[in-house]
Protein backbone atom coordinates (compact mmCIF):
# COMPACT_ATOMS: atom_id res chain seq x y z
CA UNK A 1 0.00 0.00 0.00
CA UNK A 2 1.23 3.56 -0.79
CA UNK A 3 1.45 6.32 1.44
CA UNK A 4 -1.50 8.22 0.05
CA UNK A 5 -3.72 4.95 0.72
CA UNK A 6 -2.23 4.32 4.49
CA UNK A 7 -3.36 8.35 4.84
CA UNK A 8 -6.38 8.41 3.03
CA UNK A 9 -7.30 5.65 4.99
CA UNK A 10 -6.58 7.29 8.57
CA UNK A 11 -8.74 10.44 6.21
CA UNK A 12 -5.30 12.42 6.97
CA UNK A 13 -5.18 13.34 3.43
CA UNK A 14 -5.98 16.56 2.83
CA UNK A 15 -8.41 17.13 -0.56
CA UNK A 16 -8.90 19.95 -2.81
CA UNK A 17 -11.14 20.45 -5.49
CA UNK A 18 -10.69 23.04 -8.76
CA UNK A 19 -14.66 23.46 -10.03
CA UNK A 20 -13.89 25.09 -13.52
CA UNK A 21 -16.66 27.89 -14.67
CA UNK A 22 -14.83 30.34 -16.58
CA UNK A 23 -15.98 29.00 -19.91
CA UNK A 24 -18.71 31.53 -22.23
CA UNK A 25 -21.10 28.21 -22.83
CA UNK A 26 -20.95 29.39 -26.26
CA UNK A 27 -22.43 25.55 -27.81
CA UNK A 28 -25.18 26.20 -25.64
CA UNK A 29 -26.06 29.59 -25.59
CA UNK A 30 -26.80 32.21 -22.93
CA UNK A 31 -31.32 32.31 -23.14
CA UNK A 32 -31.05 35.31 -21.34
CA UNK A 33 -29.76 33.98 -17.98
CA UNK A 34 -25.86 33.95 -18.40
CA UNK A 35 -23.36 31.51 -19.34
CA UNK A 36 -24.93 27.66 -19.26
CA UNK A 37 -22.88 27.70 -15.57
CA UNK A 38 -25.70 30.59 -14.49
CA UNK A 39 -28.89 28.77 -16.15
CA UNK A 40 -31.85 27.60 -14.00
CA UNK A 41 -32.36 24.14 -13.65
CA UNK A 42 -34.94 22.60 -10.75
CA UNK A 43 -34.81 25.90 -9.85
CA UNK A 44 -31.36 26.66 -9.17
CA UNK A 45 -28.37 27.82 -11.28
CA UNK A 46 -26.64 24.87 -12.40
CA UNK A 47 -23.15 25.86 -10.93
CA UNK A 48 -24.94 25.84 -7.39
CA UNK A 49 -25.93 22.14 -7.68
CA UNK A 50 -22.25 21.54 -8.62
CA UNK A 51 -20.93 23.89 -5.23
CA UNK A 52 -23.56 21.84 -2.98
CA UNK A 53 -22.71 18.29 -4.21
CA UNK A 54 -18.59 19.42 -2.77
CA UNK A 55 -19.23 21.68 -0.28
CA UNK A 56 -21.32 19.24 1.63
CA UNK A 57 -19.05 16.23 0.85
CA UNK A 58 -17.37 15.45 3.97
CA UNK A 59 -13.54 14.13 2.15
CA UNK A 60 -13.33 17.63 0.65
CA UNK A 61 -11.36 20.19 2.71
CA UNK A 62 -11.09 22.86 0.35
CA UNK A 63 -12.47 24.23 -3.07
CA UNK A 64 -11.20 26.76 -5.88
CA UNK A 65 -13.44 28.17 -8.65
CA UNK A 66 -12.05 29.64 -11.47
CA UNK A 67 -14.85 31.80 -12.77
CA UNK A 68 -14.94 34.86 -15.89
CA UNK A 69 -14.11 38.60 -14.42
CA UNK A 70 -17.29 39.44 -16.11
CA UNK A 71 -19.10 36.88 -13.75
CA UNK A 72 -18.71 37.41 -10.46
CA UNK A 73 -22.17 39.06 -8.77
CA UNK A 74 -23.45 35.63 -11.05
CA UNK A 75 -21.09 33.71 -9.25
CA UNK A 76 -21.50 35.57 -5.82
CA UNK A 77 -25.19 35.11 -6.05
CA UNK A 78 -25.12 31.16 -6.51
CA UNK A 79 -22.78 30.81 -4.10
CA UNK A 80 -24.35 32.63 -1.50
CA UNK A 81 -24.94 30.74 1.56
CA UNK A 82 -23.10 27.85 0.96
CA UNK A 83 -22.05 28.01 4.46
CA UNK A 84 -18.10 27.16 3.25
CA UNK A 85 -14.70 29.31 2.49
CA UNK A 86 -14.34 28.95 -1.32
CA UNK A 87 -11.32 31.05 -3.08
CA UNK A 88 -12.77 31.99 -6.02
CA UNK A 89 -10.12 33.03 -9.04
CA UNK A 90 -10.32 34.34 -12.29
CA UNK A 91 -10.08 31.73 -15.44
CA UNK A 92 -8.29 32.25 -18.40
CA UNK A 93 -9.28 32.14 -22.08
CA UNK A 94 -9.12 27.87 -22.37
CA UNK A 95 -10.50 25.05 -19.83
CA UNK A 96 -6.61 23.88 -19.53
CA UNK A 97 -5.69 27.20 -18.37
CA UNK A 98 -8.81 28.13 -15.81
CA UNK A 99 -7.39 24.71 -14.09
CA UNK A 100 -4.10 25.68 -13.79
CA UNK A 101 -5.05 29.27 -12.66
CA UNK A 102 -7.05 27.62 -10.18
CA UNK A 103 -4.40 25.08 -9.36
CA UNK A 104 -1.95 27.97 -8.35
CA UNK A 105 -4.37 29.65 -6.19
CA UNK A 106 -4.40 26.40 -4.36
CA UNK A 107 -1.13 25.81 -3.59
CA UNK A 108 -0.76 28.17 -0.20
CA UNK A 109 -3.40 25.41 1.23
CA UNK A 110 -1.15 22.37 0.11
CA UNK A 111 -3.41 19.48 -0.49
CA UNK A 112 -2.23 16.22 -1.09
CA UNK A 113 -4.50 15.28 -3.87
CA UNK A 114 -7.01 17.28 -5.96
CA UNK A 115 -10.26 16.87 -7.69
CA UNK A 116 -11.14 18.75 -10.83
CA UNK A 117 -14.15 19.27 -12.10
CA UNK A 118 -16.48 20.82 -14.86
CA UNK A 119 -19.18 23.26 -13.23
CA UNK A 120 -21.26 22.17 -15.68
CA UNK A 121 -21.53 18.23 -14.43
CA UNK A 122 -24.33 19.34 -11.99
CA UNK A 123 -25.66 15.68 -11.11
CA UNK A 124 -22.40 14.51 -9.46
CA UNK A 125 -22.41 12.27 -6.84
CA UNK A 126 -21.28 11.82 -3.25
CA UNK A 127 -19.98 8.05 -4.82
CA UNK A 128 -18.45 9.25 -7.59
CA UNK A 129 -16.14 11.62 -5.86
CA UNK A 130 -15.18 9.08 -3.15
CA UNK A 131 -14.30 6.39 -5.90
CA UNK A 132 -12.36 9.24 -7.45
CA UNK A 133 -11.06 9.48 -4.22
CA UNK A 134 -10.01 6.16 -3.61
CA UNK A 135 -8.48 5.42 -7.27
CA UNK A 136 -5.81 7.97 -6.70
CA UNK A 137 -2.28 6.98 -6.11
CA UNK A 138 1.51 8.39 -5.15
CA UNK A 139 2.31 7.81 -9.03
CA UNK A 140 -1.43 7.97 -10.63
CA UNK A 141 -4.61 9.72 -11.60
CA UNK A 142 -7.67 8.75 -11.15
CA UNK A 143 -10.28 9.12 -14.19
CA UNK A 144 -14.00 7.95 -14.03
CA UNK A 145 -15.43 6.86 -17.32
CA UNK A 146 -18.22 4.87 -18.83
CA UNK A 147 -17.56 2.73 -21.66
CA UNK A 148 -18.42 4.12 -25.56
CA UNK A 149 -21.97 2.52 -25.87
CA UNK A 150 -22.85 3.61 -29.35
CA UNK A 151 -21.43 2.23 -33.03
CA UNK A 152 -18.54 4.67 -33.78
CA UNK A 153 -17.72 5.65 -37.07
CA UNK A 154 -15.02 7.73 -38.84
CA UNK A 155 -16.22 10.09 -41.59
CA UNK A 156 -14.91 10.52 -44.74
CA UNK A 157 -15.09 12.53 -47.67
CA UNK A 158 -18.35 14.58 -47.25
CA UNK A 159 -21.01 12.67 -45.38
CA UNK A 160 -20.03 9.59 -46.27
CA UNK A 161 -18.60 6.69 -44.23
CA UNK A 162 -15.14 6.25 -44.17
CA UNK A 163 -15.05 3.16 -41.81
CA UNK A 164 -16.49 1.47 -38.32
CA UNK A 165 -13.96 1.82 -35.33
CA UNK A 166 -13.94 -0.35 -32.75
CA UNK A 167 -15.17 0.31 -29.86
CA UNK A 168 -13.65 -2.31 -27.91
CA UNK A 169 -11.61 -0.85 -25.18
CA UNK A 170 -13.13 3.03 -25.61
CA UNK A 171 -14.45 4.74 -23.08
CA UNK A 172 -15.69 8.66 -22.69
CA UNK A 173 -13.86 10.47 -19.81
CA UNK A 174 -15.82 12.40 -16.92
CA UNK A 175 -15.14 14.83 -14.18
CA UNK A 176 -14.11 14.66 -11.47
CA UNK A 177 -9.99 13.71 -12.70
CA UNK A 178 -8.00 13.16 -9.18
CA UNK A 179 -4.49 13.45 -9.12
CA UNK A 180 -1.61 13.96 -6.77
CA UNK A 181 -1.57 17.74 -5.91
CA UNK A 182 1.75 18.70 -6.72
CA UNK A 183 2.18 16.24 -10.02
CA UNK A 184 -0.88 17.65 -11.90
CA UNK A 185 0.43 21.57 -10.65
CA UNK A 186 3.61 20.64 -12.56
CA UNK A 187 2.01 18.86 -15.28
CA UNK A 188 0.24 22.01 -16.15
CA UNK A 189 3.10 24.37 -15.56
CA UNK A 190 5.24 22.42 -17.84
CA UNK A 191 2.89 21.98 -20.52
CA UNK A 192 2.16 26.11 -20.35
CA UNK A 193 6.33 26.08 -20.64
CA UNK A 194 6.00 23.63 -23.70
CA UNK A 195 3.36 26.43 -25.12
CA UNK A 196 0.53 23.24 -25.04
CA UNK A 197 -2.32 24.72 -24.56
CA UNK A 198 -4.75 22.40 -26.26
CA UNK A 199 -5.62 19.82 -23.65
CA UNK A 200 -9.74 19.20 -23.15
CA UNK A 201 -9.03 17.36 -20.01
CA UNK A 202 -6.43 17.11 -16.96
CA UNK A 203 -5.95 13.15 -18.09
CA UNK A 204 -4.53 14.05 -21.18
CA UNK A 205 -1.72 16.20 -19.51
CA UNK A 206 -1.02 14.16 -16.49
CA UNK A 207 -0.53 11.18 -19.30
CA UNK A 208 1.80 13.57 -21.50
CA UNK A 209 4.00 14.47 -18.44
CA UNK A 210 4.07 10.34 -17.84
CA UNK A 211 1.72 10.20 -15.17
CA UNK A 212 -0.54 6.69 -14.90
CA UNK A 213 -4.40 7.32 -15.06
CA UNK A 214 -6.29 4.74 -13.39
CA UNK A 215 -9.67 4.36 -14.76
CA UNK A 216 -12.74 4.31 -11.98
CA UNK A 217 -16.14 3.63 -12.44
CA UNK A 218 -17.98 7.22 -14.02
CA UNK A 219 -21.69 7.61 -13.84
CA UNK A 220 -24.04 7.74 -16.98
CA UNK A 221 -26.05 10.48 -14.87
CA UNK A 222 -23.27 12.65 -14.30
CA UNK A 223 -23.25 14.25 -17.84
CA UNK A 224 -22.09 17.14 -18.78
CA UNK A 225 -23.86 20.05 -19.77
CA UNK A 226 -23.13 20.94 -23.20
CA UNK A 227 -25.89 22.32 -25.50
CA UNK A 228 -29.23 24.58 -24.86
CA UNK A 229 -30.91 20.97 -25.48
CA UNK A 230 -28.77 19.30 -22.44
CA UNK A 231 -29.83 22.16 -20.08
CA UNK A 232 -33.80 21.59 -20.84
CA UNK A 233 -33.49 17.93 -20.23
CA UNK A 234 -31.40 18.95 -17.06
CA UNK A 235 -34.06 20.53 -15.77
CA UNK A 236 -36.43 18.42 -16.44
CA UNK A 237 -35.12 15.70 -14.79
CA UNK A 238 -35.00 18.05 -11.80
CA UNK A 239 -38.03 18.15 -12.29
CA UNK A 240 -39.48 14.91 -11.96
CA UNK A 241 -37.00 14.11 -9.17
CA UNK A 242 -39.27 16.97 -7.54
CA UNK A 243 -42.13 14.75 -7.95
CA UNK A 244 -40.20 11.87 -5.71
CA UNK A 245 -41.75 11.21 -2.65
CA UNK A 246 -45.11 13.10 -3.58
CA UNK A 247 -48.36 11.20 -2.68
CA UNK A 248 -50.08 8.66 -4.78
CA UNK A 249 -53.32 10.67 -5.64
CA UNK A 250 -55.47 9.44 -8.20
CA UNK A 251 -58.52 10.89 -9.91
CA UNK A 252 -61.15 9.11 -11.86
CA UNK A 253 -64.08 10.47 -13.41
CA UNK A 254 -67.91 8.64 -14.34
CA UNK A 255 -70.65 9.63 -16.40
CA UNK A 256 -73.93 8.09 -16.97
CA UNK A 257 -77.27 8.94 -18.80
CA UNK A 258 -81.17 7.44 -18.41
CA UNK A 259 -84.19 8.26 -20.50
CA UNK A 260 -87.23 8.84 -18.39
CA UNK A 261 -90.33 6.60 -19.01
CA UNK A 262 -93.84 6.46 -17.26
CA UNK A 263 -93.66 6.80 -13.71
CA UNK A 264 -94.22 8.49 -10.45
CA UNK A 265 -90.27 9.15 -8.66
CA UNK A 266 -86.98 9.22 -9.69
CA UNK A 267 -83.58 7.93 -7.41
CA UNK A 268 -81.10 10.33 -7.38
CA UNK A 269 -77.44 9.96 -5.81
CA UNK A 270 -80.00 7.43 -2.92
CA UNK A 271 -82.62 9.76 -2.73
CA UNK A 272 -86.32 8.94 -3.89
CA UNK A 273 -87.39 11.87 -5.61
CA UNK A 274 -91.30 12.04 -6.21
CA UNK A 275 -91.92 13.31 -9.68
CA UNK A 276 -94.27 13.00 -12.71
CA UNK A 277 -91.59 10.27 -14.66
CA UNK A 278 -89.30 7.83 -13.33
CA UNK A 279 -85.83 6.86 -15.28
CA UNK A 280 -85.02 3.50 -16.95
CA UNK A 281 -82.71 1.34 -16.38
CA UNK A 282 -82.37 -2.48 -15.21
CA UNK A 283 -81.36 -1.16 -11.80
CA UNK A 284 -83.12 1.56 -9.95
CA UNK A 285 -81.57 4.06 -12.63
CA UNK A 286 -79.82 5.99 -10.08
CA UNK A 287 -77.49 8.04 -12.36
CA UNK A 288 -76.08 10.00 -9.63
CA UNK A 289 -74.26 6.82 -8.04
CA UNK A 290 -73.44 4.64 -11.50
CA UNK A 291 -71.41 7.70 -12.29
CA UNK A 292 -69.81 7.59 -8.95
CA UNK A 293 -69.10 4.21 -9.43
CA UNK A 294 -67.32 4.35 -12.71
CA UNK A 295 -64.92 7.27 -10.84
CA UNK A 296 -64.38 5.28 -8.17
CA UNK A 297 -63.40 2.32 -9.98
CA UNK A 298 -61.44 4.54 -12.05
CA UNK A 299 -59.23 5.31 -9.94
CA UNK A 300 -57.85 1.85 -9.61
CA UNK A 301 -58.22 0.63 -13.29
CA UNK A 302 -60.89 -1.81 -12.28
CA UNK A 303 -63.14 -1.17 -14.93
CA UNK A 304 -66.11 0.25 -14.81
CA UNK A 305 -70.31 -0.48 -13.55
CA UNK A 306 -70.99 -2.71 -16.35
CA UNK A 307 -67.77 -4.94 -15.86
CA UNK A 308 -68.71 -5.49 -12.30
CA UNK A 309 -72.55 -5.60 -12.96
CA UNK A 310 -73.26 -6.50 -16.13
CA UNK A 311 -76.80 -5.73 -17.30
CA UNK A 312 -77.54 -8.97 -18.86
CA UNK A 313 -77.39 -10.14 -15.00
CA UNK A 314 -81.22 -10.92 -13.86
CA UNK A 315 -79.84 -10.45 -10.41
CA UNK A 316 -79.52 -6.02 -10.60
CA UNK A 317 -83.10 -6.54 -11.66
CA UNK A 318 -84.31 -3.01 -9.58
CA UNK A 319 -81.48 -3.31 -7.54
CA UNK A 320 -80.77 -0.04 -5.62
CA UNK A 321 -77.43 1.35 -7.14
CA UNK A 322 -75.94 1.78 -3.45
CA UNK A 323 -74.86 -2.05 -4.12
CA UNK A 324 -72.67 -0.59 -6.92
CA UNK A 325 -71.05 1.80 -5.22
CA UNK A 326 -70.52 -0.06 -1.60
CA UNK A 327 -68.80 -2.85 -4.32
CA UNK A 328 -66.49 -0.25 -5.84
CA UNK A 329 -65.39 1.62 -2.52
CA UNK A 330 -64.86 -2.20 -1.74
CA UNK A 331 -62.31 -2.22 -4.17
CA UNK A 332 -60.92 0.83 -3.77
CA UNK A 333 -60.07 0.03 -0.48
CA UNK A 334 -58.77 -3.59 -0.81
CA UNK A 335 -55.89 -1.79 -2.55
CA UNK A 336 -55.54 0.56 0.38
CA UNK A 337 -56.84 3.63 -1.01
CA UNK A 338 -58.35 6.22 0.88
CA UNK A 339 -61.42 8.62 -0.76
CA UNK A 340 -60.43 12.21 -0.65
CA UNK A 341 -63.48 13.15 -1.90
CA UNK A 342 -66.53 12.91 -4.30
CA UNK A 343 -68.31 15.62 -6.45
CA UNK A 344 -71.15 15.10 -8.65
CA UNK A 345 -73.10 16.86 -11.16
CA UNK A 346 -76.91 15.62 -11.89
CA UNK A 347 -78.36 17.71 -15.19
CA UNK A 348 -81.64 18.28 -15.79
CA UNK A 349 -84.31 20.45 -15.96
CA UNK A 350 -86.40 18.90 -13.18
CA UNK A 351 -87.21 18.13 -10.67
CA UNK A 352 -84.90 20.60 -8.78
CA UNK A 353 -82.49 18.72 -6.80
CA UNK A 354 -81.61 21.51 -4.58
CA UNK A 355 -84.30 20.07 -1.52
CA UNK A 356 -82.92 16.86 -1.58
CA UNK A 357 -79.48 17.78 -1.59
CA UNK A 358 -78.74 17.65 2.00
CA UNK A 359 -79.90 14.63 2.18
CA UNK A 360 -78.09 13.50 -0.76
CA UNK A 361 -75.01 14.04 0.92
CA UNK A 362 -76.14 11.91 4.10
CA UNK A 363 -76.78 8.87 1.73
CA UNK A 364 -73.07 9.48 0.04
CA UNK A 365 -71.13 10.27 3.09
CA UNK A 366 -72.54 6.54 4.61
CA UNK A 367 -71.56 4.99 1.56
CA UNK A 368 -68.29 6.40 1.17
CA UNK A 369 -67.36 7.00 4.70
CA UNK A 370 -65.90 10.37 4.33
CA UNK A 371 -67.26 13.45 6.05
CA UNK A 372 -69.52 16.14 4.28
CA UNK A 373 -67.22 18.87 3.60
CA UNK A 374 -65.56 16.47 1.10
CA UNK A 375 -68.86 15.38 -0.96
CA UNK A 376 -70.12 17.74 -2.91
CA UNK A 377 -73.85 17.35 -4.90
CA UNK A 378 -74.18 20.15 -7.85
CA UNK A 379 -77.25 20.54 -10.06
CA UNK A 380 -77.66 22.37 -13.28
CA UNK A 381 -80.16 22.15 -16.23
CA UNK A 382 -79.13 21.67 -19.59
CA UNK A 383 -80.65 25.67 -20.45
CA UNK A 384 -83.19 23.89 -22.53
CA UNK A 385 -81.28 22.22 -25.19
CA UNK A 386 -80.90 18.91 -26.30
CA UNK A 387 -82.22 15.46 -25.01
CA UNK A 388 -82.16 16.67 -21.64
CA UNK A 389 -83.14 19.80 -22.10
CA UNK A 390 -86.81 18.19 -24.14
CA UNK A 391 -86.85 16.30 -20.32
CA UNK A 392 -86.31 13.31 -22.19
CA UNK A 393 -83.70 11.85 -19.25
CA UNK A 394 -80.51 12.83 -16.51
CA UNK A 395 -77.38 12.54 -16.93
CA UNK A 396 -74.90 12.80 -14.33
CA UNK A 397 -70.45 13.44 -13.79
CA UNK A 398 -68.91 12.25 -11.02
CA UNK A 399 -65.00 13.09 -9.81
CA UNK A 400 -63.63 11.09 -7.13
CA UNK A 401 -60.11 11.99 -5.66
CA UNK A 402 -58.34 8.53 -4.01
CA UNK A 403 -54.95 8.76 -1.91
CA UNK A 404 -53.31 5.28 -2.49
CA UNK A 405 -50.42 3.54 -0.71
CA UNK A 406 -47.09 4.67 -1.36
CA UNK A 407 -46.20 7.21 -3.91
CA UNK A 408 -46.10 8.79 -7.13
CA UNK A 409 -44.36 6.40 -9.29
CA UNK A 410 -41.15 7.92 -11.20
N1 LIG B 1 -11.89 29.23 -20.62
C1 LIG B 1 -12.58 28.28 -20.03
C2 LIG B 1 -13.37 27.37 -20.79
C3 LIG B 1 -14.13 26.41 -20.12
N2 LIG B 1 -14.12 26.39 -18.78
C4 LIG B 1 -14.98 25.45 -18.06
O1 LIG B 1 -14.74 24.12 -18.46
C5 LIG B 1 -15.91 23.33 -18.32
C6 LIG B 1 -16.15 22.43 -19.51
O2 LIG B 1 -16.01 23.14 -20.69
P1 LIG B 1 -17.12 23.33 -21.83
O3 LIG B 1 -18.27 22.49 -21.65
O4 LIG B 1 -16.40 23.27 -23.12
O5 LIG B 1 -17.60 24.83 -21.50
P2 LIG B 1 -17.50 26.13 -22.36
O6 LIG B 1 -16.11 26.40 -22.79
O7 LIG B 1 -18.12 27.18 -21.50
O8 LIG B 1 -18.46 25.80 -23.58
P3 LIG B 1 -18.30 26.20 -25.12
O9 LIG B 1 -17.10 25.44 -25.60
O10 LIG B 1 -19.57 25.73 -25.74
O11 LIG B 1 -18.13 27.67 -25.19
C7 LIG B 1 -17.07 24.32 -18.10
O12 LIG B 1 -17.50 24.23 -16.75
C8 LIG B 1 -16.45 25.65 -18.41
O13 LIG B 1 -17.01 26.74 -17.66
C9 LIG B 1 -13.34 27.27 -18.04
O14 LIG B 1 -13.33 27.23 -16.82
N3 LIG B 1 -12.58 28.22 -18.70
C1 LIG C 1 -13.09 17.52 -19.28
C2 LIG C 1 -14.25 16.97 -20.04
O1 LIG C 1 -15.44 17.16 -19.34
C3 LIG C 1 -14.04 15.45 -20.14
O2 LIG C 1 -15.07 14.86 -20.80
C4 LIG C 1 -14.39 17.58 -21.39
O3 LIG C 1 -13.36 17.18 -22.23
C5 LIG C 1 -14.45 19.09 -21.33
O4 LIG C 1 -15.32 19.63 -22.23
P1 LIG C 1 -14.95 20.07 -23.73
O5 LIG C 1 -16.28 20.22 -24.39
O6 LIG C 1 -14.13 18.97 -24.30
O7 LIG C 1 -14.21 21.35 -23.57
Amino acid sequence: MNALHENRRANRVRVAVVIVAAGRGERAGQAGEGPKQYRMIGGKPVIRHTLEAFAGHGRVDAIAVAIHPDDTALFEAAADGLGRDMISVHGGASRQESTRLALVALAGHAPEIVLIHDGVRPFIEAGLVDRVIDGIADDAGALPVVAVSDTLKKRGDDMYVEGTVSRAGLYAAQTPQGFPFQAILDAHENARRSGLGNFTDDASIAEWAGMRVRLVEGSPDNVKLTWGRDIVLADQRLGANAMRGLPDVRTGNGYDVHAFEEGDHVTLCGVDIPHDRKLSGHSDADVGLHALTDALLATCGAGDIGTHFPPSDPQWKGAPSRIFVEHAVGIVRERGGRIANADITLICEAPRIGPHREAMVAELQDMLGISVDRISIKATTNEKLGFIGRSEGIAAIATVSVVYPGTLPE
